[in-house]
This record gives structure tokens, sequence and C-alpha cells, in this order.
């Protein structure tokens, strides 16, 4: 799925990132933890071949990103979605178009109706929200809008980025437990959080492995968190 081997990256100073060597399973479920400015926004962005890594290798779906064009990378994108820290919406679409704005993109308009998103909506809780306008959105209907639009092309891999970040724990637990049911539906996911008790609540749901980015290496959490 995706793999990454003695990897390093830079943003044009000192390396951020140095030796890493992952490989994504098909259907395992990864936290991914570690203090603020360690690297995980952009270990998440070397995963979908946004940034290219400075040394080492990247393979999306068995392709080295080194050797693919950007049209490439964008199509092989597709099979991964993606729930960024500060969700952005187009703030005059009402919110079932803005969840559907990758099918557009992609050329798949036909898809786009209200009635088509409907059951994709109730499985995230906002059957009831569909013409709402994003800034009438609280943060937690805000996520969940923000997972139903990552998932909306049926992806392999869904990288999350603090996606509990501005959300209370019930809400939080929520959307766990959406991530964890995809994942039930043989998703790949990986979660970037700084929240060690959402990755002790999860323990009981799904057997995840817990990655920790400290200076600048990645390793494998231990059992202790
Ligand atoms: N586009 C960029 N150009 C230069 N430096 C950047 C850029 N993006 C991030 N950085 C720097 O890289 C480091 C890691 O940032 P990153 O966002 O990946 O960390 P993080 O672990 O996700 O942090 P947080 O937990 O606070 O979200 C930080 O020092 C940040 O300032």
């Amino acid at each position: 799925m995706i793999e990454l081997e003695n990897m390093a990256y830079s943003y044009g100073g000192g390396e951020l990132l140095s030796g890493i060597s992952l490989k994504l399973a098909p259907g395992s479920f990864h936290f991914l933890t570690g203090p603020s400015g360690a690297g995980k926004t952009t270990f998440l962005r070397l995963c979908y071949g946004d940034l290219t890594a400075t040394s080492g290798t990247v393979r999306l779906f068995g392709r080295d990103v080194r050797d693919l064009t950007r049209d490439q990378i964008a199509l092989l994108r597709r099979k991964i979605g993606t729930v960024h820290q500060d969700c952005q919406f187009l703030d005059h679409l009402p919110l079932y178009e803005n969840i559907a704005l990758p099918l557009t993109v992609s050329g798949h308009s036909e898809w786009t109706d209200e009635a088509n998103l409907k059951e994709l909506m109730q499985w995230v809780g906002l059957g009831s929200r569909a013409r709402a306008l994003p800034p009438e959105l609280s943060g937690g209907e805000r996520q969940r809008a923000a997972l139903a639009r990552a998932i909306i092309m049926s992806p392999d891999v869904i990288l999350a980025d603090e996606p509990t970040g501005n959300v209370d724990w019930e809400m939080s637990q929520r959307l766990l437990t959406l991530l964890v049911e995809l994942n039930r539906l043989g998703k790949t996911v990986v979660i970037a959080t700084h929240d060690l008790a959402l990755i002790r609540a999860a323990k009981s749901q799904v057997q995840a492995r817990v990655l920790r980015i400290a200076n600048r290496k990645l390793q494998l959490a231990g059992a202790d968190l």
C-alpha cells in the first residue's frame, strides 16, 4: 500500500525526518504520535505524495513516487482519503456539495446529487445537515463532514491528521468509532494525534500499532501509553 524505505525529509534546513522505514499493510490501523513539531503532518504528506522525500524511497501502491508525474500521483491519491487538521470547505456551497467535491473534480458529477449522498451523510450523522452551509456547522460536524469527504471516492487508505483536534471527548469517540468501522471494512487507517486517551480508548475496539516520531526517527511506541 504505502511503503517507506530509509526515508529522510528536510524543508531546507536540517533533516526533520531521518532513516524512516515503514510498511502500511492493507487493513492495518496505526496511530501516529509525537511532540508538536516532530513532523507528523509532514510524515502524512510524504505518505500521500504531497511532498517528495529528500532521500530514501516512498512507494505508493508499489510505485516509487520519484518515478511518477504529478498527474500519476494525483491518480494514485484517489485511493488515499485525507482528513486535515483544519478542514477546508467552500463556504458558499451546501454541505452535500462540499462532501461531493472529490467526485465533481474527478469528473463524476453524475453521482453528486443530494439523494446519492444521503446514505453517507447519515452514516456520519449529518443526514439532516445536507443543505447547511459550512460556516453554520459545529466543530464536530465539520470533522465528520471532512471524514465523509475523505471516503467518498472509496479509498483504500485513510490518513487522518488530528481528526479529533477540535471536538469534545464524546465526539472524538464518535469519530474514532467511524474510523474503526472503516477499518473493519478493510481500509488501512492512520491517525495522527496528540490525544493519548483516544489511543487508550481505541485499544478495546481495534488492534492498532502506535508509532511515535521523536528526534527525527519513527519508532514503535511502548505498551505503557
Ligand atoms: N512548508 C513548510 N516549510 C518549512 N517548514 C515547515 C513547513 N511545514 C512544516 N514545517 C516545519 O516542520 C516541522 C514539523 O512540522 P509538522 O507540522 O510536520 O509537525 P507536527 O508533528 O505535525 O506538529 P503538530 O503536532 O504541532 O501539528 C515544524 O518545525 C514546522 O514548523
